[in-house]
């Protein structure tokens, strides 16, 4: 885990301390993962890849969830109606015209069936933990760890810009349509993202702050982790797929 130098017990500015979260970042983002590298090899069968847009739905439906328990707690007026953007990008306005309907027509264009994918049933085990504790995480801990746990958007436009482009070149089946969801992201995770570090760099005020800071963001690096482990131990070679998760092999 990564922790202060002891020069730094005196606490770090704030250029000092979003340095360190981009280095938590460069080092445990999910872009490192073998699978990511799998993805955008053009290596994954059509299974793998619905088995991640299957599972990756639930992060999905469960974000906008986390972020009004953010919201529930936040007091100050100005950062409610910044972080309701958030509610909005997901649910749309009328729940279904926003980014989980267009994962949705990510996970149906690789050919699932949409009441499968929205009732999460054949999710697997992990993901539906991982999902959970990142609910649990910003419904318990600290506002300011909340929003700090959101802090891998800094990186995500980095590994969708890696994904898109080569999905599209690698999976013939893949097509502009399918990957919709994607279009708008780079630009709202830019903007959240940039609001939720200014608010972590303004009030992580204490060496103690800035280091449950950090936490929250490997903490989070380590749940998308996770996520992708537990793909590869199911779906790669020689996978062992959970009893009652998705098989599309079972009779
Ligand atoms: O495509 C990705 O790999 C990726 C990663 C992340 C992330 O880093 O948490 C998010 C998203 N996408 C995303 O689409 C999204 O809406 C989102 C919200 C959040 C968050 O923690 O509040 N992360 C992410």
């Amino acid at each position: 885990m990564t922790r202060f130098s002891s020069a730094a017990k005196n606490g770090l500015t704030p250029a000092a301390l979003e340095a360190l979260l981009r280095e938590v970042g460069a080092a445990r983002y999910h872009n490192r993962h073998p699978l990511h590298h799998k993805m955008v090899s053009g290596a994954l069968s059509r299974v793998q890849l619905q088995a991640w847009a299957l599972n990756r739905y639930c992060y999905q439906a469960i974000i906008p969830r986390k972020d009004a328990m953010i919201l529930a707690r936040a007091e100050d007026p100005g950062f409610r109606a910044e972080w309701r953007k958030r509610i909005e990008d997901h649910d749309g306005t009328n729940g279904w015209d926003g980014g989980i309907a267009r994962w949705v027509k990510l996970a149906t264009g690789l050919g699932l069936d949409e009441a499968m994918v929205k009732s999460e049933r054949l999710a697997l085990p992990a993901t539906r933990f991982a999902v959970g504790a990142y609910l649990s995480f910003c419904t318990e801990r600290s506002l300011l760890e909340a929003v700090a746990s959101s802090l891998t958007e800094l990186f995500s436009p980095v590994i969708i810009g890696e994904r898109v482009p080569a999905m599209l070149a690698k999976y013939d089946y893949v097509t502009e349509d399918i990957l919709a969801y994607f279009k708008p992201r780079p630009v709202q995770a830019s903007r959240d993202a940039e609001f939720a570090l200014a608010y972590v760099l303004k009030y992580a005020d204490s060496p103690r702050k800035q280091q449950a800071v950090i936490d929250a963001l490997v903490f989070k690096c380590d749940l998308l982790w996770s996520m992708l482990d537990a793909l590869e131990h199911a779906y790669g070679e020689d996978g062992h797929i959970p009893p009652g998760a998705f098989d599309p092999g079972a009779a």
